[in-house]
């Protein structure tokens, strides 16, 4: 599918600044400037948070897994990004979108190093299996490979 090969082909991501304790959150659409965006630029936004951040949540603030994920990280001292669709112009354009990306459209959706690992369940599963920090510290070899070029 075209989608997946233009994740794929993604640009590694700057800098992650994971293992802090603050947690950052990034709301796309909510301005005037971004509401009814074509699906290719809804697709490029999306590609370039997953390609700039070491973790994101595709989220809905309302939603009881998509929390679930968000403590995982937390638990963890592991900064993510979060996507909060139910509080964005684009979230079910996101949303459809993310269906094609990953196969599935329900929320959460979690991105770590610029590879979609599942939802709540399955990230929580990774972590229990112990390959959920080894993927997170990929992403700050690439942040220290950036930096000492
Ligand atoms: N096992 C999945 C369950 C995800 C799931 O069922 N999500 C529901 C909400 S809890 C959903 O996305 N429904 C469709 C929607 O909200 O658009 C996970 O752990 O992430
Ligand atoms: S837990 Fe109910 S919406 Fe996700």
């Amino acid at each position: 599918m075209a989608l997946q090969g233009a994740l794929r082909r993604m640009v590694p991501g700057l800098g992650c600044g994971q293992v802090a304790q603050s947690v950052s959150r990034f709301r796309m659409g909510n301005d005037q400037t971004t509401v009814g965006l074509s699906n290719d630029a809804t697709v490029n936004q999306i590609q370039e948070i997953i390609s700039d951040n070491c973790v994101v949540i595709f989220s809905k603030t309302t939603c009881s897994y998509c929390r679930m994920a968000k403590k995982l990280f937390e638990s963890i001292n592991v900064n993510y990004t979060a996507v909060e669709l139910d509080m964005n112009t684009n979230g079910s354009q996101i949303q459809d979108i993310l269906e094609q990306m990953t196969g599935g459209r329900t929320v959460p959706r979690v991105f770590v190093n610029g590879s979609f690992v599942g939802g709540a369940t399955d990230t929580q599963r990774l972590h229990e299996e112990g390959k959920l920090l080894p993927l997170i510290h990929q992403c700050q070899v690439k942040s220290e490979t950036r930096s000492a070029t």
